[in-house]
C-alpha cells in the first residue's frame, strides 16, 4: 500500500466514521476528521491518473454516441412503456371522431321548451336521427350528436313539467356541452414530437389517437455479470459469506435507466467464467459488480486486457466508487465495471451506466437540479462525493450510513448529493441526481 493509497483509504473510513456515530436520523455532523478540512482542494492527490467525475460522466455519453443510432422497432402499445418515440406521433384521426356530448342531459334544438323524444341516444350507436326545432332526445355522455341539436342540456339544468315539456333551469348558451369534431386534434396532426419518452399517458393518448403499434428506438440490452465467491442469494450471512445486494437492485434499476436487462449470471470470482462470458455475450452494455479493484481474486482488469478491450475510463475521482471502469469491449458494445461495495456499485451507476444507457435509450438528460444543503457536509480532499440526501423544505439533507459499503442511507434518500472536493458549507448549493423512483422525479419507469 503506497502512501497515497493509505491516505485515501483513512479518508474514505474516517467520513464513514465520522457519518456513522449516533445522532438523530437524517442528521450530519459538521465535524470533521483531523485529517480532512472543508477548504477546497484545487490540487490533485500526486500519482493520481483517475478520471474527475464530470470527465467519466461525460466520457460514457460519447461512448454511447460513437455506437451510432440503432434503427428503430416496431412494438405493440403495451410493449413500449418506457421507450422513445422514433417518428413523431401524428394524428391518424381527428380528436374527437365525431361530434359529441359532453354531458349526461339532453339535446335540445332550438329555445326551449322542447318536446322530448323517446328513446336516448347512448355513446357507441349509430348515428341518430336528425331533431326538429323545439325537441330534445336524452342523451349520453361520449354519444354521438343528433344532427342539427343546438346545445346539450345537462341533466341536472332541466326539468319536465306535468305535460312532459322540458324547461331549462338555467341559460342555455349555442353550443354549450357538445364537444366538437376535432376540438382536440385533426387527423395529420403532430401531437408529440421524436424523442418523446413513452409514459403511460403517451400510451393513452397513442391509442385514442388510432394507433395499435408504435416506432420506438430500441432498447439497449444490458447483460448483469454478478463477482464474488462470498456471496450468498439466500439465507443470513455465515462463516464470512453474505448476501448478495446487487442481483436483486440492478436489473430493475438498469431498466429504470432505459435498459432490457437480458441475463443476470452469477460468476463467482471465476477468471474463464469471466472471460467466457464477455467473449460470448452480444449485450450492448454488460455490468460487472465486483472485482474492479487489485485484489488476488479482482479479475476484472486482467479479463478486459485477454480480449483486447479498450479502457476508456478507468478510475473516477468520486467517492464512493473510485475503482468503477468502462471499456469498449466491442463494435457498439460497452461494459461498465462497477466496484463490489454496493453503494459504490450505485455510484458507478449514476457515473457511467446512466449517461451510456441515456443516450443509447435516446432519452433527454435530466434537467440539473440543485439545492442548498441544510448542514455542512464533509468533501474528499481531491474527489467528488456522492452523498444520499432527503429533501426537506427545499434543503437537502445529508443522510447517516453513507459509507460504500451501505445501502442503509441511500434506500432512505430521494437524491445523491455531489459534494465538490472540499465539500459544502450549510446553504451552499448542490447538484442532486434524483433517483429514478424518488416522488420529485419525472423518470418513474421500471419497464
Ligand atoms: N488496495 C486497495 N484496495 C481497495 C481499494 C484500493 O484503492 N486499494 N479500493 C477499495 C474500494 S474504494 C472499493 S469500492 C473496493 C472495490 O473492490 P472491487 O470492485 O474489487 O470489489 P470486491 O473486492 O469484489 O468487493 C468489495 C466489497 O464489496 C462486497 N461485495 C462484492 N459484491 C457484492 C454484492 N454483489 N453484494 C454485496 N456486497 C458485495 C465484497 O464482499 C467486499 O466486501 O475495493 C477496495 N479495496
Ligand atoms: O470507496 Mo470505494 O470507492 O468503497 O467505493
Amino acid at each position: 500500500m503506497t502512501a497515497q493509497d493509505a491516505e485515501e483509504l483513512y479518508v474514505e473510513e474516517a467520513l464513514a466514521l465520522v457519518n456513522n456515530r449516533p445522532g438523530p436520523a437524517f442528521s450530519a455532523t459538521a465535524q470533521a476528521p483531523a485529517s480532512v478540512s472543508g477548504t477546497p482542494h484545487a490540487a490533485e492527490a500526486p500519482g493520481h491518473r483517475t478520471t474527475p467525475w464530470p470527465e467519466a460522466r461525460a466520457l460514457a455519453e460519447r461512448a454511447a454516441r460513437s455506437a451510432g443510432r440503432r434503427a428503430p422497432v416496431t412494438v405493440a402499445l403495451g410493449d413500449a412503456l418506457g421507450a422513445v418515440l422514433a417518428e413523431p406521433l401524428t394524428a391518424l384521426t381527428d380528436l374527437p371522431s365525431f361530434d359529441t356530448s359532453a354531458m349526461d342531459g339532453w339535446a335540445v334544438a332550438g329555445p326551449g321548451p322542447w318536446t322530448v323524444r323517446d328513446g336516448g341516444v347512448l355513446a357507441g350507436h349509430a348515428e341518430p336521427d336528425r331533431l326538429g326545432d323545439g325537441e330534445a332526445a336524452p342523451i349520453a355522455t361520449g354519444a354521438r350528436i343528433p344532427p342539427d341539436t343546438t346545445a346539450i342540456l345537462r341533466s341536472e339544468h332541466g326539468r319536465t313539467d306535468a305535460g312532459g315539456r322540458l324547461h331549462a333551469t338555467r341559460e342555455v348558451n349555442h353550443g354549450q356541452d357538445i364537444r366538437s369534431r376535432g376540438q382536440e386534434c385533426r387527423d395529420g396532426d403532430q401531437l408529440l414530437p421524436l424523442g418523446t419518452r413513452i409514459t403511460p399517458v403517451v400510451l393513452g393518448l397513442a391509442a385514442a389517437a388510432g394507433y395499435d403499434t408504435v416506432s420506438v428506438l430500441p432498447r439497449p440490452r444490458a447483460e448483469v455479470l454478478i463477482l464474488g465467491d462470498e456471496l450468498l442469494t439466500e439465507g443470513l450471512p455465515h462463516d464470512g459469506l453474505i448476501r448478495d445486494a446487487l442481483g436483486p437492485m440492478l436489473p430493475s434499476w438498469l431498466r429504470a435507466l432505459g435498459a432490457e436487462v437480458t441475463a443476470v449470471r452469477r460468476l463467482g470470482d471465476d477468471a474463464d467464467a469471466l472471460h467466457e462470458a464477455l467473449r460470448t455475450s452480444s449485450a450492448d452494455l454488460v455490468v460487472t459488480t465486483g472485482g474492479t479493484a487489485a485484489g488476488p481474486v479482482d479479475h476484472v482488469h486482467p479479463t478486459l486486457d485477454r480480449i483486447g478491450a479498450e479502457l476508456l475510463v478507468d478510475g473516477v475521482k468520486v467517492r464512493p466508487g473510485h475503482p468503477m471502469l468502462l471499456a469498449r469491449i466491442g463494435e457498439s458494445r460497452h461494459l461498465v465495471g462497477l466496484p463490489g461495495n454496493p453503494l459504490a456499485a450505485v455510484s458507478g451507476l449514476f457515473t457511467l451506466a446512466e449517461p451510456l444507457l441515456r443516450i443509447l435509450a435516446g432519452r433527454a438528460a435530466p434537467e440539473p437540479y440543485a439545492l442548498p444543503v441544510r448542514e455542512a457536509v464533509h468533501g474528499h480532499p481531491y474527489d467528488t462525493r456522492l452523498v444520499p440526501v432527503v429533501v426537506r423544505a427545499d434543503r437537502a439533507v445529508p443522510l447517516r450510513y453513507n459509507g460504500p459499503a451501505m445501502l442503509r442511507g441511500i434506500a432512505a434518500a430521494s437524491a445523491l448529493a455531489v459534494v465538490p472536493p472540499g465539500g459544502a458549507r450549510p446553504g451552499e448549493n448542490v447538484e442532486l441526481l434524483q433517483l429514478p423512483w424518488s416522488t420529485a422525479g419525472i423518470q418513474v419507469c421500471f419497464t
